[in-house]
């Protein structure tokens, strides 16, 4: 594997805050969402309060402890370190539309605005390949000029991306993120989209971020372009090393963060040195309350680069969202669990 920067911890790493640090001052928090995402209602977050700001620890709850000390990792440069210098002030942003009916399209873009790309959710358990035709539909229709993404979340097969592909690119699309799962069944999918004459790049995301190598699919060529989140990948200046290190396009998305993980997100659009697509980072629209006033969110299709560190929670907001003791307790033993890993270097 190529040298990335080393998660805390480790010998040559930053210093690990001990788990007393880590969790003075945090803030369990649950989010309602707007519309189902991701299987949930409820997004939940784990907010910590370092020395150099607030940072959000918030892996899904089905991950295990050395999946989410990348997470920490990511948490512990926010909160401890801070985030690198940008090169722009501003991040543009894609709409996320999820896996709803067509006819609840329109609302779900009214709360984005103005933007110029969108990533439509394809390939959800339960629905069919006419769902999502009609879907990217809805979204063509109303919005003729924008850039369009598609992620299956490792959805399809290789014949049924192939078939699926071909009848959505008719509504021309910009790249399909993550269509099948794994490194070689994709590279097998780029073969076959070539082969058929399919005008369909491909983009990896779960390739990337749950691979013990990220860089694993760069170097297979399975992919035209990666997607790149800042908690799975273990923080900014680590994300960053990666898109580097792949020498592909990258597109920052979100993790389904707090305001507080969205701006690091936006961090990482803003410090790289190339950013020539829309990030996935307009979720925060996705949220019926947020920690942060105002709302990470965009407005006329961008997000600002919110500098070294996140934004602060407003109190009442915080108090709007707060988790109870139960819970607290689950992310404190999750804290402890991941930052054990990242102690064993
Ligand atoms: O990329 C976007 O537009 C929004 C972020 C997004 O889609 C995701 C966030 C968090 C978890 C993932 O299931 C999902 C993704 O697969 O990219
Ligand atoms: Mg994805």
């Amino acid at each position: 594997m190529a040298t990335l920067p080393s998660l805390p911890g480790a010998p040559d790493g930053p210093p690990l805050p001990s788990v007393d640090e880590l969790l003075a001052g945090a803030v369990a928090v649950e989010l309602p969402m707007r519309v189902r995402f991701r299987g949930t209602q409820l997004r939940r977050a784990l907010l910590l309060r370092g020395p150099h700001g607030w940072a959000e620890f918030s892996p899904f709850p089905e991950y295990g402890p050395d999946e989410a000390s990348r997470w920490l990792a990511a948490a512990i440069e926010a909160g401890w370190q801070g985030w690198p210098e940008p090169v722009r002030d501003t991040v543009p942003v894609n709409a996320t539309v999820p896996a709803v009916a067509a006819a609840d399209v329109p609302a779900v873009l009214a709360r984005y605005g103005e933007v110029s790309a969108v990533k439509v959710k394809v390939a959800e358990p339960g629905q069919s390949v006419e769902d999502d035709l009609a879907r990217v539909a809805a979204v063509r229709a109303a919005l003729p000029e924008a850039a369009l993404r598609v992620d299956a979340n490792a959805g399809w097969d290789v014949p049924t991306a192939t078939t699926a592909l071909a009848r959505l690119a008719e509504h021309g699309l910009e790249y399909a993120e993550q269509p099948v799962p794994g490194i070689a069944p994709m590279a097998r999918l780029r073969g076959a989209l070539a082969a058929a004459d399919i005008p369909v790049r491909l983009a990896a995301d779960e390739a990337v971020r749950k691979e013990t190598d990220p860089l694993a699919v760069a170097a297979s060529g399975a992919a035209d372009l990666i997607v790149v989140k800042v908690q799975p990948l273990g923080g900014v200046r680590r994300a960053a090393a990666i898109v580097l290190e792949s020498g592909l396009d990258a597109v920052v998305s979100s993790a389904l963060d707090t305001s507080v993980g969205i701006a690091g997100g936006a961090a990482l659009a803003a410090h790289l040195p190339a950013l020539p697509h829309a990030c996935g980072l307009g979720t925060a629209a996705l949220f019926e309350a947020d920690v942060c006033d105002p709302s990470w969110r965009p407005h006329h299709g961008v997000l600002p680069a919110p500098g070294r560190r996140a934004p602060a929670p407003e109190p009442t907001r915080l108090d709007r969202v707060r988790a109870d003791e139960a819970q607290a307790r689950w992310w404190a033993q999750r804290v402890s669990a991941a930052r054990a890993v990242l102690a064993g270097g």
